[in-house]
């Protein structure tokens, strides 16, 4: 049997079993065989054309956007409209083939933006371009999911399941469990919240799928045995994800009201113009970048020219920035903060 029937064999398995405390442990064991499948699949292979790696771009600029999407939902037209560069958009499916990236200037900031490939059901697993798309998605700052707001909700989940099984995971945080293999003393388990999902004997039976039997455990959170599994496995990233339904000029205004209230969502209509300014605010606070100004001593800081970081940045950061040797001589900042909505 090869890796894709057995993955289909175990996720029916998961399927027709009922969730409850006895199928518990079996459960789990079958999400812990189903990702250790899944992490064989994404392993580079030998044959060139199905090479897990991306398209050849440069990153460049202050951020990294991908538009990912089903073929013909406007990503190029898009990109065409908030950037200087002009990608080939036309209403037949699988117009653009390669990674085409682009540059939105905003706030001072070079974002650049990565027209790709429409992808579809099966993509993870080599179908179309979908591998080298998603290994472009994963170097991303910001995951742009363009769908289609005439299609309903299809798109959306059809997608989030291809990411999901390579390791992407979408406005979640890292679960905030301590791991560490050990050489020997067996398993130590502890937790500092009550738990609901996982308890010692399931945590050791994930870890003796996966050949651990010496590692020090502590849960921090309540988290899933699927959150567990992520820790193990780690090389999983943990993205923003913007879902942009597009095209909002051929639905109801019901319609659209009811998409533009869905989390982490923005309807635009690429054709008509509509609310791309929203959604340049919305990406801005996505990507959380901080804008940093210099300023010299009795002057006014210049606010055209901005050093722009990620939030979290310290002093040492800016230094490296504005020069390498700065930081090793470097004595005391003055730090102002602005407290305008937006700027970080
Ligand atoms: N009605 C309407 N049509 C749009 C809108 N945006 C794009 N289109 C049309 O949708 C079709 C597909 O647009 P593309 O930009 O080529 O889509 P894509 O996602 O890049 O497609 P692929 O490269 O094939 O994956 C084109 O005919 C566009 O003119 C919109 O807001 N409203
Ligand atoms: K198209
Ligand atoms: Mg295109």
């Amino acid at each position: 049997m090869g890796i894709l029937e057995k993955i289909s064999e175990i996720e029916k398995e998961i399927a027709r079993t009922q969730k409850n405390k006895a199928t518990e442990y079996h459960l789990g064991l079958l999400k812990a065989k189903l990702a250790k499948y899944r992490a064989q699949l994404l392993e580079p292979s030998k044959s060139a054309s199905s090479k897990g790696e991306g398209f050849d771009v440069m990153k460049s600029g202050d951020a990294r956007v991908a538009l990912i999407g089903f073929p013909s939902v406007g990503k190029s037209t898009f990109l065409s409209l908030m950037t200087s560069t002009a990608s080939e958009a036309a209403s037949y499916e699988f117009t653009t083939l390669t990674c085409i990236p682009g540059v939105i200037e905003y706030k001072g900031a070079n974002i650049q933006l990565l027209d790709l490939p429409g992808i579809i059901e099966g993509a993870a697993q080599g179908k179309g371009r979908g591998r080298q798309v998603i290994a472009v998605a994963r170097t991303a700052d910001v995951v742009i999911m363009m769908l289609d707001a005439t299609k309903g909700e299809v798109q959306r989940s059809l997608l989030e399941k291809e990411l999901e099984s390579v390791g992407i995971r979408l406005n979640k945080h890292k679960p905030n469990i301590y791991f560490k293999p050990k050489k020997g003393g067996g398993i130590s388990f502890n937790s500092t919240v009550t738990l609901t999902q996982c308890s010692e004997k399931l945590v050791q039976l994930i870890l003796h799928e996966y050949k651990i039997f010496n590692a020090e455990v502590l849960f921090r959170e309540d988290c899933s045995p699927d959150e567990f599994i992520d820790v193990i496995v780690g090389n999983r990233v943990y993205m923003p994800c913007l879902y942009v339904y597009n095209k909002i000029d051929q639905i109801s205004m019901e319609e659209v009201d009811r998409l533009a209230r869905k989390p982490n969502s923005v309807v635009i209509s690429c054709g008509m113009k509509l609310n791309l300014d929203y959604l340049l605010e919305m990406l801005w606070e996505y990507l959380a970048l901080t804008c940093i100004y210099t300023k010299k001593r009795g002057q006014r800081p210049d606010f055209t020219d901005a050093i722009i970081l990620r939030k979290g940045a310290s002093v040492e950061h800016v230094c490296h920035r504005i020069h390498r040797s700065l930081a090793s001589q470097f004595k005391y900042a003055l730090v102002w903060v602005s407290l305008w909505a937006g700027d970080g």
